[in-house]
């Protein structure tokens, strides 16, 4: 995936000036940057969310978003919450719940299960749509320190497995570290990417 962008502006004001960026799938990248910067901004376009703006996006990869907040299903179940929107069959959907240590919660709603349980959820369900990049904002944002960092192994993990690549953004260098990801930050006004 590759973003070639001159600028993204909300009404008036421009938020993104003039930067691009690669991805390629198994790659891991992380952008950095203060709060209100536009790092989200910039996600939703390579996630091609967001169309626009000025400038090109180009690749086909299948890209699964994973967001801060879990955006579940509240009238279904667990297991449906990985089977409806990714169309995959029960038993795979059954797998990935297993692989991020919800097995036995299959039949559970999203309201019956705590917040680091359904961001465990919504990483099955990003797994099980089978991308080549997942696109992260902020996913281990308001957990503890201990269920953050028992997170981050889960997708270290799970990204080694699947050899899927990732986009992260986040405000953290440690995450960007214990996910081997390289990282950029988005800085000024418009926001540009400085290597680090
Ligand atoms: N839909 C929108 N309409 C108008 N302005 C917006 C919109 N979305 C974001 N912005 C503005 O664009 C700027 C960048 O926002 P963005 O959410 O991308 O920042 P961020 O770096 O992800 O921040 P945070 O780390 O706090 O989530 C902010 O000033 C924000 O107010």
């Amino acid at each position: 995936m590759k973003l070639d962008l001159q600028s993204k502006s909300f009404g008036t004001r421009p938020v993104l000036g003039d930067l691009v960026l690669s991805v390629s799938p198994g790659e891991r990248l992380a952008i950095l940057g203060p709060s209100g910067i536009g790092k989200s901004t910039l996600l939703r376009i390579l996630a091609g969310l967001d169309t626009n703006f000025r400038g090109n996006r180009s690749g086909s990869e299948r890209l699964a978003p994973v967001f801060q907040e879990p955006v579940l299903l509240p009238w279904r179940n667990a297991l449906a919450n990985v089977t409806i929107p990714t169309g995959c069959p029960p038993g795979v959907a059954r797998e990935w719940m297993a692989r991020v240590g919800l097995a036995g919660h299959e039949t559970k709603f999203p309201r019956q299960l705590s917040l680091g349980q359904q961001r465990r959820l919504s990483l099955a369900r990003a797994f099980a749509s089978d991308p080549q990049i997942l696109l992260m904002d902020e996913p281990f944002a308001s957990l503890d320190a201990e269920t953050a960092s028992r997170m981050i192994a889960l997708t270290a993990d799970l990204l080694d497995r699947t050899g899927a690549g990732l986009v992260i953004v986040t405000h953290d260098p440690a995450e960007a570290e214990a996910l081997s990801a390289r990282s950029v930050t988005l800085s000024g006004t418009p926001a540009r990417l400085q290597k680090d």
